[in-house]
């Protein structure tokens, strides 16, 4: 992702690659450099020092790693509340699909009484569940919520072993490791005697590309913190 990224921002118009930090390389050279938006995708153990980094040094961030719970999000909230006028944006997902894939599962999640998410990626992938079936979660249980829809009905009384997934917010997730594949993902709603299924697919990494360069064009001119691309879309 991070080679990608460089291209496309190098490519885009009104935007110049200043620095390229990787693993070893000491960030103050975006400093040096003047960078005042960075783009980080890295790993989950490495993108919140980096993000704290920018935050401290008022350079806006656009954070594509996954993996930000709510422990990691409170303390980037932190380091914004000390640096006013810079912007954070975290994306779980930066295709245009997979955010509409998500908007369009919460809104329908209402109406259904199952719900199961299937995450589907490349085996080199370091986290699991990803990101974006974390995110579609957690605006699924807000959805259902808010309509008043109780838990999926699931009467396994015992999965020691987790052959029924994992649940997040109460909803099952399945996560797929697989040669071959890059990032998909399918919402599985159900009814009496019909199912819904809302399914995307990130079929080359450059998929993500239009959505970092938009949050890169963007995040300065929403300073704290905002999780989730659709906030810079008129979806
Ligand atoms: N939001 C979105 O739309 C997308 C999010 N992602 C997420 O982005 C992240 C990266 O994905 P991907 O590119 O596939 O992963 P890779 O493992 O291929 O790349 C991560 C890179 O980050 C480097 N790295 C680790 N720590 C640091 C650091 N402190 N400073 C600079 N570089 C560092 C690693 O170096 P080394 O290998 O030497 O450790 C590695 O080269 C993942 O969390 C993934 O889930 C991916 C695609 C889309
Ligand atoms: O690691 C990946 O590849 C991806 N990670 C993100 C996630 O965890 O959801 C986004 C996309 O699915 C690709």
């Amino acid at each position: 992702m991070g080679r990608q990224v460089c291209d496309a921002v190098e490519a885009a118009d009104g935007m110049e690659v200043v620095a390229r930090i990787d693993v070893g390389d000491d960030p103050k050279a975006a400093v040096e450099a003047g960078a005042q938006v960075a783009v980080d995708f890295t790993t989950p153990d490495s993108a919140l020092g980096n993000i704290e980094f920018c935050v401290g040094n008022g350079i806006h961030a656009v954070v594509g790693t996954s993996g930000f719970g709510p422990d990691k999000i409170a303390r980037v909230e932190r380091a914004l509340a000390a640096s006013a006028g810079v912007g954070v944006l975290i994306a779980p997902n930066f295709s245009l699909g997979a955010v509409l894939m998500m908007k369009f599962a919460a809104q329908a999640s209402a109406y259904f009484e199952s719900v199961e998410i299937i995450e589907l990626h490349h085996p080199n992938k370091l986290d699991a569940p990803s990101g974006t079936a974390l995110r579609t979660a957690q605006l699924i249980a807000e959805s259902r919520a808010a309509a008043g829809v109780g838990p999926s009905p699931d009467a396994t009384a015992e999965d020691g072993d987790h052959h029924r997934g994992g649940k997040v917010e109460d909803v099952t997730i399945h996560s797929v490791r697989l040669r071959g594949l890059i990032a998909h993902q399918e919402v599985l709603l159900g009814g009496v005697g019909e199912t819904l299924t809302i399914r995307h697919d990130s079929l080359d990494r450059a998929s993500f590309m239009p959505g970092v360069v938009l949050g890169v064009r963007e995040v300065a001119g929403h300073p704290g913190l905002t999780v989730g691309l659709e906030h810079f879309l008129s979806l």
